[in-house]
């Protein structure tokens, strides 16, 4: 286990204010669809948590409101000890679909980022070739997104958000649109980033083994509407872990029953809500 993830394990303990705080927090689209109602969800520095919860219970807004999108309208979210009141460059998103913008090469695209801040071609062109290497993307500088396959544009969307260092990221399903193996080679990678670099994530998912795969914590959100938090599950696995492998071992099976018990109910909820 990597030295910074001891030290930001310990963070709350010493004060540190967590990475991500939401209290009391309410939060609808207009009077007739409330979508969360007294969400309480602490996130220590250095921490990778999933959030799973049945279709539509308000999973990417509750993203939304941590990243500054969307205002909540009841109750405190906070990022890093400061109360969240618009996108903050602490903050990376990672969303479900591409927005690599198709004119650009990968390289052009990983170097936006750098290239909004202000930093000089030559600068943003080599921290994007490095970041695109460290993906395992070198030799596909030049490509564009057409060019490449799902996994690999996957593997630049990544290096886009990551390059721009933020503190927090935000991963919205990042996953969902690769085939399963893909899905734990890029968790895999994620890990890697992850364990070397002391960030915290909030990644949201429909794929509760890999939410409990990838975390430190699993989130359980109630069916909608007016989703909250229902359960909250520590992942006891030691790391650096193998998503290739760590699928058989008993303990991941028993954490992911455990998950499934409080996940169950409320996919039934959902489906028996969808049925009327
Ligand atoms: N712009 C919008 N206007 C009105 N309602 C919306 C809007 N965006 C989302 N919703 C509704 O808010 C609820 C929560 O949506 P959200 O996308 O946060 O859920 P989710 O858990 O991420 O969904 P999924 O698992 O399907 O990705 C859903 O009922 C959705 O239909």
């Amino acid at each position: 286990m990597p030295a910074v993830r001891r030290a930001a394990d310990s963070g709350t303990a010493t004060g540190v204010p967590a990475a991500v705080a939401l209290r009391g927090v309410g939060f609808s689209y207009g009077p007739e669809r409330s979508v969360l109602r007294g969400v309480d969800l602490s996130v220590p520095p250095g921490r990778f948590v999933s959030v799973v919860g049945p279709s539509g219970c308000g999973k990417s807004s509750l993203l939304h409101l941590v990243a500054g999108l969307a205002a909540p309208d009841a109750g405190t979210v906070e990022l890093l000890g400061r109360p969240v009141n618009g996108p903050r460059r602490e903050v990376g998103y990672v969303f479900q679909r591409d927005v690599l913008l198709p004119w650009r090469t990968l390289e052009q695209n990983v170097a936006l980022g750098p290239q909004l801040a202000g930093t000089g071609r030559a600068a943003r062109l080599r921290e994007a070739r490095e970041w695109l290497a460290r993906v395992g993307l070198a030799g596909f500088e030049d490509s564009f997104p057409h060019q490449v396959s799902g996994g690999m544009r996957r593997r630049a969307a990544i290096a886009q958000t990551w390059i721009t260092g933020p503190e927090v990221l935000l991963m919205d399903e990042p996953f969902s649109a690769v085939d399963v193996q893909m899905r734990m080679i890029l968790g895999n990678e994620l890990l890697d980033l992850w364990g070397e670099s002391g960030r915290t994530v909030v990644f949201v998912t429909h794929d509760l083994e890999e939410a409990v795969a990838l975390s430190d914590e699993v989130v359980v959100l109630s069916s909608g509407p007016a989703s909250t938090v229902v359960g909250r599950f520590p992942v006891p696995l030691e790391r650096p872990r193998d998503l290739l492998d760590i699928r058989t071992r008993p303990a991941f099976r028993e954490v992911c029953d455990r998950v499934w018990q409080s996940l169950r109910d409320e996919v039934a909820a959902a489906y028996g809500e969808a049925g009327r």
